[in-house]
């Protein structure tokens, strides 16, 4: 392979550049980024004061096939002395919280609280459990979360947690989200042992084989349940973009938004502001839609598909307050769509990551987040609202919700458009067909990033890998 242009430099674009730096089969490695900086979503503020906020993804899971293969990659940068673990006994891993019925309520955690009732929930969750394995399985090959979960474990638990979850998560609708390609534990687990319980119980098939490195090893030793980095998580897009820039291979560009690209004989020809650059194969690390409007008409049929990709908006409120003004401990709360559409939830960042607090005087961290599925709706269009509605709508939240009267002494108002992709019913379908459509024409293109195969940091580097695994035919 001569060169092969990524398009993208979010961290899909970076680590399909890395593992594609990692191969000496790969003559160039060129990537194309529009705005002035990688990383996309993963984005930290650092302020002077030490105070670290994260403006997109805050947390990365250790555990599975993906988990692993982050943390390796992570080891290879030589990041290890910076992570910043959070084990499964911490708060923050036990205690979750609802808002409903104007009341914070604990998630129900550990066997005590399947056995018992636990508010809003009318009866104890074993009952739904238990029932569940003699719930017959589904013959459709995909369903919706809230249908998949109403016909499983009822209707209660789907408008209330699995409504939450997937406001926490995709900040999505479960009413049109495929639980195929949502959460395919759940819909393997269904498939493979009939239920839910079995699944969890006996497993659900088999996983990608990563090897563990050490540093995964001791994520396993120590009970990590997440973590971050000292520096924010952004620390991770700048060290891999560190890694490529040591390389004589790769050609890093920013600001360089790509208007379009053709395919002839002789290969791919991406066209630029001022110029235009060739390219053997393309690795698209682009939202579907953006690559759907630089692919050239005679993809058509793959177009189309890209097309039915859609992505939600969500405004991110980072807020500073003086002093430790939380009445509970734990990792945040959801607010279910029955509650208040527009509120997805509250993350208190200051429990999991107390290191990213200023380092002077005692402040509370917390990032409220807004919009998703309902943004239209509850705040009308993206260009037309204000970064003080916004911080209002905010801060009025964490008052009722928390009880806290104080304005916040620091604060943060980002919008950040068409940031998660939404995987409805049929996604499995349509990405399979973009990818046939691929294949039969023998185009030298590969999708990755989080509109195919995953929306999750460890799902995208796990895509790229795979993505860099195929084109050159071999295990990395
Ligand atoms: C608020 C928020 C919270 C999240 N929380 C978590 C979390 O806690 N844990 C977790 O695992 N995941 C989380 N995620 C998800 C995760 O961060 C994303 O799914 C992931 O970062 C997407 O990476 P990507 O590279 O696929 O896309 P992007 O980051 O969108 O990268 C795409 C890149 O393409 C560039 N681009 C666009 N158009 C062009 C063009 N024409 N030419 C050239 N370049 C272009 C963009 O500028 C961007 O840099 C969160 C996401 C958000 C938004
Ligand atoms: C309120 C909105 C959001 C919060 N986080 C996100 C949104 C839209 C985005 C997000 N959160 C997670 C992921 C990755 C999923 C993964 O597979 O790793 C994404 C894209 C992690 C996550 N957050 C919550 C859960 C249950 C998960 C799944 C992994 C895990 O169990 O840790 C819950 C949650 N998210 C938010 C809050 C306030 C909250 C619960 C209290 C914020």
């Amino acid at each position: 392979m001569r060169t092969v242009a990524v398009l993208g430099g979010g961290i899909g674009g970076l680590a399909a550049s890395y593992y594609l730096c990692k191969s000496p089969q790969v003559a160039k490695v060129i990537l194309l980024e529009s705005s002035n900086r990688f990383g996309g979503w993963l984005w930290s503020t650092r302020r002077s004061d030490g105070g670290v906020f994260e403006h997109g993804p805050r947390g990365i899971r250790p555990a599975g096939a993906v988990g692993r293969n982050t943390l390796n990659m992570v080891e290879d940068l030589g990041l290890s002395g910076e992570i910043l673990p959070v084990t499964y006994s911490h708060d923050a891993s036990k205690n979750r919280y609802l808002y409903v019925n104007k009341q914070l309520h604990k998630m129900p955690s550990g066997i005590s609280g399947l056995l018992r009732t636990v508010p809003p929930f009318s009866r104890p969750l074993l009952f739904s459990i238990a029932t569940e394995i003699f719930v017959k399985k589904s013959k459709e090959e995909d369903e919706s979360i809230h249908s998949f979960v109403s016909r499983r474990l009822g209707k209660e638990l789907a408008d209330i947690a699995v409504d939450s979850l997937c406001r926490g998560v995709f900040a999505g609708d479960c009413r049109k989200l495929s639980v195929r390609s949502c959460f395919p534990v759940l819909y393997n687990a269904e498939q493979r042992r009939g239920s839910l319980t079995l699944g969890m119980l006996l497993g659900s098939g088999p996983s990608q084989v990563v090897p563990p490195g050490p540093l995964s090893q001791r994520s396993v030793k120590e009970s990590w349940a997440q973590w971050s980095l000292r520096r924010g998580l952004e620390e991770l897009p700048e060290s891999i973009t560190d890694f490529l820039q040591r390389s004589r291979r790769v050609q890093l560009h920013r600001e360089t938004p790509i208007k379009c690209i053709s395919y002839s004989a002789s290969g791919w020809t991406i066209h630029l502001e001022d110029g235009t650059i060739t390219a053997d194969h393309i690795i698209s690390a682009l939202p579907a839609k953006v690559l759907s409007s630089v692919l050239p008409s005679s993809c058509q049929p793959l177009i189309q598909k890209l097309q039915d990709i859609s992505c939600v908006t969500v405004a991110v409120v980072n807020l500073q307050y003086e002093g430790s003004v939380l009445p509970v401990t734990g990792f945040g709360h959801l607010v279910p769509s029955s509650e208040d559409q527009g509120l997805l939830g509250v993350v208190y960042d200051s429990v999991p990551f107390p290191q990213h607090n200023r380092s002077e005087g005692l402040t509370t961290r917390l990032t409220v987040m807004m919009g998703g599925a309902w943004f239209q709706e509850v705040f009308g269009s993206p260009d037309a609202v204000t970064e003080e509605q916004l911080l209002e709508r905010a801060t009025e939240a964490v008052r009722l919700h928390l009880g806290v009267t104080s304005a916040p002494s620091w604060s943060w108002v980002a919008l950040h458009k068409d940031c998660i992709p939404q995987y409805y019913e049929g996604h499995f379908r349509r990405v399979e067909s973009m990818r046939s459509f691929i294949k039969n024409n023998s185009l030298p293109l590969s999708l990755t990033g989080s509109s195919y195969d995953g929306v999750a940091v460890n799902d995208v580097i796990y895509s790229a890998r795979t993505a860099v695994e195929e084109l050159l035919g071999n295990g990395i």
